[in-house]
């Protein structure tokens, strides 16, 4: 990683830092020293090694750096400055460190930013999911108005933004950090923001009434997730645990939504849900989901992009339900190892929409028991899961009169095309009787949500996980 000068014991040593592999998925940091017969030979060393790490351009050089105090244990300045900032240092990476003073500093402070954040090289996030999710939105959102596109559509083709995220967990659940890289290591994150990783991921973009609401990256969650995460917000002082009691509250009110939900099917994917395939490194279903995107949409122009990507497979379930979850990620963290959905993507531009119909309580608890251990959590009659690329949902209270589930699929393209959903978009602001959606562990005050995936290149400061050798 570094070459450095070793002074004591033996002054013609020099100690080379090198990343090593550990178990579950870990990184470690390794020094290795090496002894030379005398100056001149240790200096040519030292000279060739830095010259060579100097070459390696997708390392990072500069890095703003974001801490939340208030994330997860209130650990996040300690842990910033024990275990990463000296790895930086050591590294030789530079860095403008802000400690955020108050929710959404972090990104007013990004979209803010014009030429100034051409001198960094990427963003450091040092906090939970909330965190992560409010610098993709700051930096994603100021990408789009540099590029001059409109957000407010929800088909609009998202430019990648240039600089990555490294994502330092220091927050309750740390999903985004666990599903990426399989764990919750901040010195491994740091590792992988060193040696300059790069991981596509696909991004959700949720509007309402056509006006656009936020990015999503992990978990989309009506209903169930969505009413524990909006008790527990109130309970936030109680760090972590605050998930457990709201839980618990949430799970004995068994309370159900009625809706319609439509999705277009991801057809052209080479995944499924339930095909037991874990998405690691090197994934076959993540190289063409987005290869065929690109090949796909190359040659259309918008208006086609839209029709094509959202017109003639719409399908639609309606129901009483007690969550509606889009999994853009397995959504996996220390709690659920395997996830929401343990076979989703990082990067093949399609969700995971699992619906749980109202069911008994002793029924939804295996189903949420499932989510810990080996076994199928869609295995019940009152679970479905679809891959899809879209999804659009209306709950009860704000349905549109005719029915659209008659409708001949020309039909339905003109009604999108022309965007005939807006009117049943159209936000209340009567929410007392629905539920809100979580969104990356943040909530949305919106019922009724349109919702489209598409892939982001060069994202995140990881890597797949990679398959660990069994023991
Ligand atoms: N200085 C601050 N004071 C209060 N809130 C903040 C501050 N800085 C950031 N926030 C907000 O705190 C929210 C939660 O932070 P974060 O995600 O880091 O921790 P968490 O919610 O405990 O972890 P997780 O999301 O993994 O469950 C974020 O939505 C962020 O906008």
């Amino acid at each position: 990683m570094v070459a450095k000068q070793h002074t004591k014991p033996d002054p013609h040593a020099f100690t080379v830092c090198y990343v090593r592999r550990s178990a579950h998925h870990r990184w470690l940091c390794c020094d290795i020293t090496f002894s030379c017969p005398n100056q001149g030979l240790r200096q040519q060393w030292i000279q060739a090694i830095s010259e060579n790490l100097a070459l390696l351009s997708h390392r990072p050089r500069c890095l703003l750096v974001y801490i939340n105090p208030h994330g997860g244990r209130h650990l996040a300045k300690w842990i910033y400055d024990r275990k990463v900032a000296p790895l930086f240092c050591r590294a030789g990476i530079s860095t403008d460190v802000i400690i955020t003073e108050r929710a959404n500093h972090a990104r007013d402070h990004l979209r803010a930013q014009h030429g100034d954040l051409k001198k960094y090289d990427g963003v450091v996030c040092v906090g939970g999911d909330g965190m992560v999710n409010e610098i993709l939105h700051g930096l994603v959102s100021r990408t789009q108005t540099d590029h001059r596109v409109d957000q407010n559509q929800p088909d609009a083709h998202l430019v990648p933004c240039s600089l990555r995220i490294g994502i330092i967990p220091a927050g309750s659940t740390d999903c985004i950090c666990y599903t990426t890289m399989g764990t919750n290591d901040p010195v491994t994150s740091a590792l992988h923001i060193i040696v300059g990783d790069s991981q596509p991921m696909d991004v959700c973009s949720v509007h309402n009434n056509n006006t656009f609401l936020k990015y999503s990256v992990s978990l989309l969650g009506y209903g169930f997730y969505g009413d524990v995460l909006t008790d527990s917000e109130k309970k936030r002082w109680m760090g972590p645990l605050r998930y457990d009691l709201a839980g618990v509250k949430t799970f004995l009110s068994h309370n159900y939504y009625e809706g319609s939900i439509w999705f277009v099917p991801a057809q052209e994917t080479q995944g499924q849900p339930r095909d037991q395939e874990q998405c690691l490194a090197g994934c076959h279903v993540c190289q063409q989901g987005s290869y065929s995107e690109k090949k796909k949409l190359k040659h259309l122009s918008e208006d086609e992009k839209f029709i094509k990507g959202s017109g003639s497979e719409w399908c639609v379930v309606r129901g009483k339900f007690l969550a509606v979850n889009a999994a853009t990620v397995s959504c996996a963290c220390p709690r659920s190892p395997r996830g929401l959905s343990p076979s989703a993507h990082l990067a093949d531009g399609t969700a995971d929409l699992i619906l749980v119909r109202k069911c008994s309580r002793f029924g939804f608890f295996r189903h949420l028991l499932r989510h810990t251990n080996a076994d199928d959590q869609f295995d019940h009659p009152f679970v479905e899961v679809h891959r899809v690329r879209r999804f659009l949902f209306q709950p009860k209270n704000q349905e549109v009169s005719d029915s659209t589930e008659d409708l001949s699929d020309s039909e339905m393209e003109k009604r999108v095309k022309t965007n005939a959903f807006r009117p049943i978009c159209h936000a209340s602001d009567d929410i007392t009787a629905q539920s809100n959606w979580t969104c990356d562990g943040e909530i949305l005050p919106h019922a009724a949500i349109q919702a489209a995936v598409s892939v982001m290149n060069s994202t995140t400061n990881a890597r797949q996980k990679e398959r660990q050798r069994e023991k």
